[in-house]
C-alpha cells in the first residue's frame, strides 16, 4: 500500500529533539513541499528543514537526508547515488510501499543522528584546538618555570587494591572505569590513557572523592623505581626532573589530541574484525558482505591485515592494492602500492611470507543502502580483517586495535573454543581503548547445548568486559556465519541479520560514542587534570606570595639596616686608619729630626790624640746606631698604635657582626714582633745609607767653625786694645811697641820670623788637638746630616714606617670590609630571592588562574555536548 509520509524537522539547535511527526498511519498531515526546480524533487535549504514529499520514494528520502547531511557533516562520500560509477548501477532501492514504518523512523533517526553528529563534531575539533592551546602554554610556562606537581594525597589504599586488579599502571588515566571494568587479573601489560569513558561517568570523576585528588591523564609514572608509593617519589624527585616528565606527558597529550582530532575529522569508520585464529573471522565478513570475497579455511589462512572497502572510493573499480612496506598507503599515489584482481586475493592474503603490509581491497557492494555496511548512505565503512590471534601477533594487534583510526572492533571467539588466553589478553586490553566491543561468538551451529555455551561465554565476558556484558543483547551475538552465504535461512539467518542490525547501529547511529566519545572523555579527563594543575598551582602560588611578602617585610629594614652600617663602618675604617697613620708618620719625623739635630751630642769615647782616627770611626758608628735605634723607637710606636688600630677594628667587627666576626676574625691574630722583619729585599740601614756619603776627612779634625770665631775674637781683641789703649791712657804704651817695631831692623825681623811661625804653628796644631774631640762629632753631624738629608732619609724612613702599618692595618681592614660586604651580600640575596619569588608568585598565580579559567570554560563546554543525542526521538 502506498502512504503518504511527510516529517517536519525542526531546527536542531542546541540538539533539540525535533517533533515526533504525527501517526504516520492515520492522521492527516500537513504537507509542507519546499520549492523544487523539477517535479518530485526537493530542494534542500537547510537541514534543519526538510520535507519528505508524499510521492518521494525511500531512495529520495534517503538522498535527500545523506546528501544533506554529507554536504556538512564531513561524512565523505558514502552517499547513496552521489558518487556512483557508471556502470554498478544505482542500489537496488526498496520502494515506499515497501517502506516500513520503523525503516522511516531510523532513517529520520539517523538524519537527526547526523545533524547532531556534525554539529558535535565541530564542537569537539573546537575544543580539542583549544585544550591543544592551553598544553602548549602550559608546556612552554613548565619549561620556563617547573610546575608545581602535587603529590596525590591518596596512594593505593586498601580499598582501591581490592577494587583495582594488580596491574603495573603506566598510567592511571582510567578514572571509575578501572574498578568496573577490570574486577579479574589479567596478564602483565601496560595501559594508555583511557579515551573511552562515556559521558555519563564524568560527573563521577569530577566529584569521586579520590578521583578529585588523582591525576588521570597527566599521572606521572612514579610508581616506577624503587619507591614504595608515589608520594615517596614525587618528594624525593626534585622539581626539575618532574617538569622534565610532566613536559614529556604534555607532549604526548598534544601528540593524542591530535591524534583525536585527525581521527574526528577522518570520515570514514573503520571496524576491525579481529579474533582467534580460525574463529571464523574472513566467514563473517564475507557472510556481512554476501559474497564470498576473503579466503576462508579450515586452515589458518589470513595472513595479512585486509582492509575492505566499496570500490566507489576506487572509482567503481574492484581490485586489491598492496600495500608496500614502509609506506603510507595513498590511492592516489601509485608508488605506494601494488594493483592485482580481486581474484588474486585468496593467494595475497594467504601467503606465508607476506608480500604488503595489508590489502586494501575495493568490492562493490551492490545491495541497498539500508543492506549494505559498506554503502549505508551515511558512512564509509571499512571492514578490517586481520590474522588470526596467536601469541607472536598479541601486541600487533593490540597495537592495531589501539589506532585511533579503529572505531569498532569486531571480536570473532569460536563457540567451540569460548575464549582462549590470547583472546581474554586482546579483550582486556581494547575494552580499554573502546569500552564496547562487539563480540561474535561464531560457529554455534556446532554447539549442542547452547544455552550453556551462552551462559559460560556471557560469564567470561562479565569479568572481561562488564559494560559489553551489560549490553550483550546487542553487542554479544551467537550465530553462525558460515551459513550465511550459502542460503540457508530459518534461524540462523534471523540471528545473523540481528548481529547485521545491531553492527549497523553500533557503527552508525553510536558512531557518536565510538567516534567522538573518546575525544570527549579525553577532553573531560584532562581538562580535569588541568584545573587541578591549575589549582595547585594557583594555591602554592597564593602560599609563596604571602611568605614571600612576609619575609621580604622583614629582609628589607634588615637589608637596609646592614648597607648603612657598612658604610658607616667603612668610614670609621678610614677614619681610623688615617689616625693611626698620621700619628705614626708625624711621630717618626719628629723623632728623626730631633734625632738629626742632635747627633753631635752623640760621641764615642775619646781615647787620646793617637787614636783618633779609631774615634773618628766609633763616632760615625755611634751616631749610625744612634738614629737606627731612634727608628727601632718609631718602629716601636708604629707597633702599638697599628695594634690600638687592630683593636679598635676588632671592636667594630664584634659590635656590629659579633660572633660571626669574633670566629673569622680568630684567624688572623696580629703579633706586633712580626711587624717590620726583614725583608728579602730589606731597606738600607742608616750605616749603610752614609757608608759612600761620609768618608774620613782631615779637616774633620778641625771645627772651622771654631777657628773662624777665635780668628774674629783675636781681631777684635786687637781692635779693642787700640780703642781702650787710646781713649783710657794706653796710648803711650802702644805707641812706645810700635815706635819700638818700627826701629826693629829688618835683620832683626828676619831673625824673629821662624819663631814667629813655630809660634803660630804650633799654637795651631795646641789648638787642633786641642779641640779635635769636639770638632769630630761636629763635622761628623753635619756631614752625615747633609748626607741623609741627600738621601731624604727621614721621608723614607717615615714612609717605610707608615707603609708597613698601613699593610698590616688593611688585613683586618679588609676582612671586615670583607665580612661586612658578604653580610650585605647574603641579605641582599635573601632579599633578592624573596623578590624573586614574589614576581614568580604573583606571575604564577597570573598564569594559573587565567588557565584554570580558561580550562574550566573547555570543560564546560565539553560538557555540554550531547554525543549520544539523549533528546532525539522520532
Ligand atoms: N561450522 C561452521 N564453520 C564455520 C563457520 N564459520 C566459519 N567456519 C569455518 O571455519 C573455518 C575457518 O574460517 P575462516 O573464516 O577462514 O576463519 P578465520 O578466523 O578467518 O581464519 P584465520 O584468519 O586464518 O585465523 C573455515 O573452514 C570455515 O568454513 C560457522 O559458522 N560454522
Amino acid at each position: 500500500m502506498r502512504r503518504t509520509v511527510t516529517a517536519v524537522h525542526q531546527p536542531l539547535a542546541g540538539v533539540c529533539a525535533p517533533p515526533r511527526p504525527t501517526d504516520l498511519t492515520t492522521t492527516p498531515i500537513d504537507i509542507i513541499t519546499p520549492p523544487t526546480t523539477n517535479n518530485q524533487q526537493p530542494l534542500l535549504f537547510h537541514p534543519s528543514l526538510i520535507v519528505f514529499h508524499t510521492s518521494m520514494s525511500a531512495m529520495d528520502i534517503a538522498n535527500l537526508i545523506t546528501s544533506d547531511v554529507a554536504s556538512d557533516s564531513g561524512y565523505g562520500g558514502s552517499v547513496a547515488g552521489g558518487n556512483s560509477s557508471p556502470g554498478h548501477g544505482s542500489p537496488d532501492f526498496v520502494g515506499v510501499d515497501d517502506l516500513a514504518e520503523d525503516q522511516v523512523s531510523r532513517l529520520q533517526l539517523q538524519h537527526q543522528q547526523a545533524l547532531l553528529y556534525a554539529d558535535n563534531r565541530s564542537s569537539l575539533l573546537r575544543s580539542l584546538g583549544q585544550m591543544k592551546s592551553l598544553l602548549k602554554s602550559l608546556k612552554e610556562w613548565n619549561e620556563k618555570t617547573p610546575v608545581y606537581y602535587p603529590a596525590p594525597k591518596h596512594s593505593s589504599t586498601a580499598e582501591e587494591a581490592t577494587a583495582r586488579p594488580s596491574v603495573a599502571h603506566t598510567q592511571s588515566a582510567y578514572g571509575t572505569d578501572d574498578s568496573e571494568i577490570h574486577t579479574a587479573p589479567r596478564p602483565s601489560l601496560t595501559r594508555r590513557s583511557q579515551t573511552t569513558i562515556p559521558a555519563n561517568r564524568t560527573d563521577e570523576i569530577a566529584s569521586h572523592p579520590l578521583l578529585s585528588d588523582t591525576f588521570q591523564i597527566l599521572k606521572l609514572d612514579l610508581k616506577l623505581g624503587h619507591a614504595k608509593n608515589s608520594d615517596d617519589l614525587s618528594e624525593s624527585l626534585d622539581s626539575k626532573a618532574l617538569s622534565q616528565l610532566l613536559s614529556s606527558l604534555l607532549h604526548k597529550s598534544t601528540h593524542h589530541i591530535s591524534n583525536l582530532a585527525a581521527r574526528i575529522e577522518d570520515t570514514a569508520s573503520k571496524v576491525l574484525v579481529t579474533g582467534d585464529l580460525n574463529a571464523g573471522k574472513s566467514t563473517l565478513v564475507n557472510a556481512l558482505l554476501r559474497r564470498h570475497v576473503l579466503p576462508e579455511d579450515q586452515q589458518p589462512c589470513t595472513n595479512t591485515f585486509c582492509e575492505v572497502l566499496d570500490a566507489r572510493e576506487n572509482a567503481g573499480v574492484e581490485e586489491v592494492h598492496g600495500v608496500l612496506f614502509g609506506t603510507t598507503y595513498d590511492r592516489h599515489d601509485e608508488r605506494t602500492y601494488a594493483v592485482h584482481a580481486l581474484k588474486e586475493l585468496e593467494d595475497l592474503a594467504m601467503d606465508e611470507t607476506p608480500k604488503y603490509s595489508q590489502l586494501k581491497v575495493y568490492v562493490d557492494d551492490g545491495r541497498t543502502i539500508d543492506k549494505s555496511l559498506l554503502r549505508n548512505g551515511v558512512v564509509d565503512i571499512a571492514l578490517i580483517d586481520a590474522p588470526g590471534l596467536n601469541i607472536d601477533s598479541i601486541s600487533t594487534h593490540a597495537l592495531f586495535a589501539r589506532q585511533e583510526e579503529i572505531d569498532v572492533v569486531v571480536f570473532v571467539v569460536s563457540a567451540e573454543n569460548h575464549f582462549t588466553l590470547s583472546a581474554k589478553e586482546f579483550i582486556w586490553n581494547a575494552a580499554h581503548e573502546k569500552a564496547y566491543i562487539f563480540i561474535v561468538v561464531n560457529r554455534f551451529d556446532n554447539i549442542r547445548d547452547k544455552a550453556r555455551c551462552k551462559r559460560m561465554i556471557l560469564d567470561q565476558l562479565s569479568s572481561l568486559s562488564p559494560r559489553t556484558r551489560a549490553d550483550a543483547d546487542e553487542l554479544v551475538h551467537f550465530v553462525s556465519a558460515g551459513s550465511v552465504n550459502t542460503g540457508e535461512g530459518g534461524e540462523k539467518l534471523r540471528d545473523f541479520e540481528h548481529l547485521e542490525r545491531s553492527l549497523r547501529q553500533f557503527v552508525l547511529e553510536k558512531r557518536a560514542k565510538s567516534k567522538l566519545a573518546p575525544a570527549k572523555t579525553y577532553l573531560l579527563n584532562l581538562s580535569h587534570d588541568v584545573a587541578m594543575l591549575a589549582e595547585a598551582n594557583i594555591s602554592k602560588n597564593q602560599n609563596e606570595l604571602s611568605k614571600a611578602k612576609k619575609e621580604l617585610d622583614a629582609i628589607r629594614p634588615a637589608y637596609e639596616k646592614i648597607r648603612k652600617v657598612k658604610r658607616e663602618v667603612a668610614e670609621e675604617i678610614e677614619h681610623n686608619q688615617e689616625e693611626v697613620l698620621n700619628s705614626v708618620a708625624l711621630y717618626t719625623k719628629k723623632a728623626l729630626s730631633s734625632a738629626l739635630n742632635t747627633l753631635d751630642t752623640v760621641v764615642a769615647d775619646y781615647e787620646g790624640l793617637w787614636s783618633i782616627f779609631s774615634y773618628w770611626y766609633r763616632t760615625r758608628d755611634e751616631m749610625c746606631a744612634c738614629l737606627q735605634r731612634e727608628e727601632g723607637f718609631c718602629e716601636d710606636f708604629a707597633r702599638g698604635q697599628c695594634a690600638a688600630g687592630i683593636e679598635f677594628i676588632v671592636q667594630l667587627g664584634n659590635t656590629h657582626l659579633g660572633t660571626e666576626y669574633g670566629a673569622a676574625a680568630k684567624r688572623t691574630i696580629f703579633r706586633p714582633e712580626a711587624m717590620f722583619m726583614p725583608k728579602k729585599k730589606p731597606h738600607p740601614t742608616v750605616k749603610e745609607r752614609v757608608q759612600g756619603s761620609v768618608g774620613f776627612e782631615w779637616s774633620d779634625f778641625v771645627d772651622w767653625e771654631v777657628q773662624e770665631k777665635y780668628t774674629t775674637a783675636s781681631l777684635g781683641l786687637s781692635s779693642v786694645a787700640v780703642v781702650v789703649g787710646k781713649y783710657v791712657g794706653l796710648k803711650t804704651l802702644t805707641d812706645a811697641a810700635w815706635k819700638a817695631s818700627s826701629f826693629a831692623s829688618l835683620r832683626d825681623v828676619r831673625r824673629m820670623a821662624p819663631w814667629v811661625v813655630v809660634f803660630a804653628i804650633g799654637s795651631t796644631a795646641f789648638f787642633i788637638v786641642k779641640d779635635v774631640q769636639r770638632a769630630v762629632p761636629f763635622n761628623l753631624a753635619r756631614k752625615m746630616r747633609r748626607s741623609l738629608a741627600e738621601g731624604e732619609y727621614v721621608y723614607a724612613t717615615s714612609d717605610r714606617i707608615v707603609k708597613e702599618s698601613r699593610k698590616v692595618l688593611s688585613m683586618p681592614e679588609e676582612e671586615l670590609r670583607g665580612m661586612f660586604a658578604k653580610a650585605v651580600e647574603k641579605s641582599a640575596g635573601e632579599k633578592e630571592k624573596w623578590e624573586s619569588v614574589l614576581k614568580g608568585a604573583e606571575e604564577g598565580y597570573k598564569f594559573f588562574q587565567g588557565l584554570g579559567g580558561q580550562v574550566g570554560r573547555v570543560k564546560k563546554m565539553v560538557e555540554s555536548y550531547d554525543l549520544e543525542g539523549k533528546g532525539l526521538k522520532i
